[in-house]
This record gives structure tokens, C-alpha cells and sequence, in this order.
């Protein structure tokens, strides 16, 4: 085993189009390497072409080209040890109504030919908070106890690697906290976890690394203090006394007027001190009522690397 629980090279999809429409790219072309034992996080916007990705990790959809190996073993040459070595919580709430957790599990561990002796499936259960619901039917299920669900037939083959596609995604706070908790419980553990989430708060708290993906391709891959770090834009907002008649020039800062009369100045923290950005407010003989600055968070890296394109 390398080091890296995922190793993927040059990895191409194109989806065939349907009813006339051209064929879609999907992905064109990404080398990822994802550590073992990390919490990583794959974030893009919507239809960039995470869910792809991680269905070809999961082996749901099959890749147009491309290297994959999960656990050090190559998705094509060993199907069965890299689809043993992962385990998928997906988007959809796919259950089988007439299967209670119990069963759900049961099946799910016979399908990835887990021996009896070595199912753990109650244990996994009290884990996601559903010992309770054991025997109930999975349509009598609510929203969240399916997801718990899920998260649950995602661990019965001990997998090393954990995938959470949009974990988070309308659930409510509860839930949420018990996700993260298990989420930081199995990494401790030594599990490696891979999520998308559209909320980039939740990123930059969980992940230790990142990779952004745009129209199919690679744009970042980094560690989350390195991409947050890459971005040492602050802005300064100066309230003035009375309506500005000339804005501050000086070298190194962008000045924009706000709609509440406010200026907003931008400069790099690392270029410009905020010393000078206030001399030049008080050189244009603007007068301070009120000053706050704001920060880059992953929000900005996200949107500075991604709306170009
Ligand atoms: N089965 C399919 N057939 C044709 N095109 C597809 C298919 N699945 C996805 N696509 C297209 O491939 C592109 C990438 O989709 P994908 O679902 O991987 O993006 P995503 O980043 O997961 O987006 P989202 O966050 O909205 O789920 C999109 O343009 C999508 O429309």
C-alpha cells in the first residue's frame, strides 16, 4: 500500500448524449492523489463532475479512460479487493422499503461476501444512532434515519476508504452533528474519508485537504491552510464622516465605493500594510467614522478559482 488510499491518473468520461444531444465531458482528463487517512474534501459547482468521480471510484459508472486504484489495487486489473476497499454513502435515499436496518445491513454485508462470523451490523447500527429501528421497515424510515441508513450500509464491509456525497444536504442539526462526530471517530480510527458538500464552512472545518474541480477538470489540490492561505486579500471598509467627493488612489489597493457610501479597499495583506491602506484614506482627507476588515474564507478561494472559467 502507498501512501495514497486513491491514486487516480488521467481519468476521462464522456457520457454518450441521449435523444440527439452531444456527447457530455465530463471529466477530462484528472490525476488525483488522495492520502490515506485524511479527511478530503471534493468541491466544485453544480454538474463540474464530483458525483461522476466518485461513481467511478464507487464502480457505478464505468470511466471513458483512465487509471484508478483504491487501496493500491487497479480498479481493472483486481475489481473486486478496489470495490472491497471503498464504501459509498450516496446522495439518493435508495432503500428497499420492505427491508428493515437489520436486513438492509445483512444484505449488504452478503453482497460484499462478508463472512457472518464477521458482521458487526448492530454494533453499526447503535454507531449511526439507529439500534432503536432495527426491525422497523425502511419506508416507515424518516429522511434522517435513512440517511443514518445509509451511512450504515456504507461501513459493513470495513471498507478503508468512506466516500460521503453530499452528506449534509438538508438535514437538520442533529443529524449533521452525529455525521461529523462519526466522520472524526473513523478518521481517528485510521478510516480515509473523501466528501463533496456544497457548504464551505463545513469543508474548511473538516477537511485537511482539498480539490476543487470545474467543468471536468482539476483547478486546485491542495491543503485547506495552503488554499485559504493562497488568497491574502483583506478588505478594508472605511465608513466615512461625510460623503467621499474623491476616492484614495494609492499603489496596491482597489477601492470600491459601496452603496452605503462605505469604501471598500482591497489590498494584499502580504504586499500592503493596513497602515498604508489608512494613510491613504487620510491623505484623500477622508475622515473615519467607523473601520472593519473583512477575509478571505474558502468561499472567496472557491469563487476566485472557479468564475473565470
Ligand atoms: N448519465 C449522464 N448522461 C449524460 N450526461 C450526464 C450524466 N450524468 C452526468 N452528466 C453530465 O455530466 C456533467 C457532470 O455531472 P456530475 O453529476 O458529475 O456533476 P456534479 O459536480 O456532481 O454536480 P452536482 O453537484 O450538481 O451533482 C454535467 O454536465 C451532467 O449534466
Amino acid at each position: 500500500m502507498s501512501a495514497n488510499a486513491i491514486e487516480i491518473r488521467n481519468l476521462r468520461k464522456t457520457y454518450r448524449g441521449r435523444r440527439g444531444e452531444p456527447a457530455k465531458e465530463a471529466l477530462k482528463g484528472v490525476d488525483l492523489n488522495i492520502p490515506a487517512g485524511s479527511v478530503f474534501g471534493l468541491l466544485g459547482p453544480n454538474g463540474a463532475g464530483k458525483s461522476t468521480l466518485i461513481n467511478i471510484l464507487a464502480g457505478l459508472v464505468i470511466k471513458t479512460a483512465g487509471k484508478v486504484d483504491i487501496w493500491g489495487f487497479d480498479q481493472d486489473v483486481n475489481p473486486r479487493q478496489s470495490r472491497a476497499a471503498i464504501g459509498v454513502m450516496p446522495q439518493e435515499l435508495n432503500l428497499d422499503p420492505f427491508f428493515t436496518p437489520r436486513e438492509a445491513l445483512e444484505v449488504q454485508a452478503g453482497l460484499y461476501g462478508v463472512p457472518k462470523s464477521q458482521r458487526r451490523s448492530d454494533e453499526i447500527l447503535a454507531l449511526v444512532g439507529l439500534e432503536d429501528k432495527a426491525e422497523a421497515y425502511a419506508r416507515t424510515l424518516s429522511g434522517g434515519m435513512r440517511r443514518r441508513l445509509l451511512l450504515a450500509k456504507a461501513l459493513v464491509h470495513h471498507p478503508q476508504v468512506l466516500v460521503l456525497d453530499e452528506p449534509t444536504a438538508g438535514v437538520d442539526i442533529e443529524l449533521r452533528q452525529m455525521l461529523w462526530e462519526n466522520v472524526r471517530r473513523l478518521n481517528a480510527e485510521g478510516m480515509t474519508i473523501i466528501l463533496t458538500t456544497h457548504y464551505l464552512e463545513e469543508a474548511e472545518q473538516m477537511c485537511d485537504e482539498i480539490a476543487i474541480i470545474d467543468h471536468g477538470a482539476l483547478v486546485a489540490r491542495d491543503s485547506t491552510a495552503n488554499l485559504l492561505a493562497r488568497l491574502d486579500t483583506r478588505t478594508m471598509i472605511i465608513s466615512p464622516e461625510e460623503p467621499v467627493a474623491a476616492p484614495p488612489a494609492a499603489e496596491g489597493i482597489e477601492v470600491t465605493a459601496r452603496p452605503d457610501g462605505a469604501l471598500a479597499m482591497t489590498y494584499h495583506a502580504g504586499r500592503t500594510s493596513a497602515e498604508a491602506v489608512l494613510a491613504a484614506v487620510r491623505d484623500a482627507g477622508i475622515r473615519i467614522r467607523d473601520v472593519r476588515t473583512e477575509q478571505a474564507d474558502l468561499q472567496d478561494v472557491f469563487l476566485d478559482l472557479t468564475r473565470s472559467r
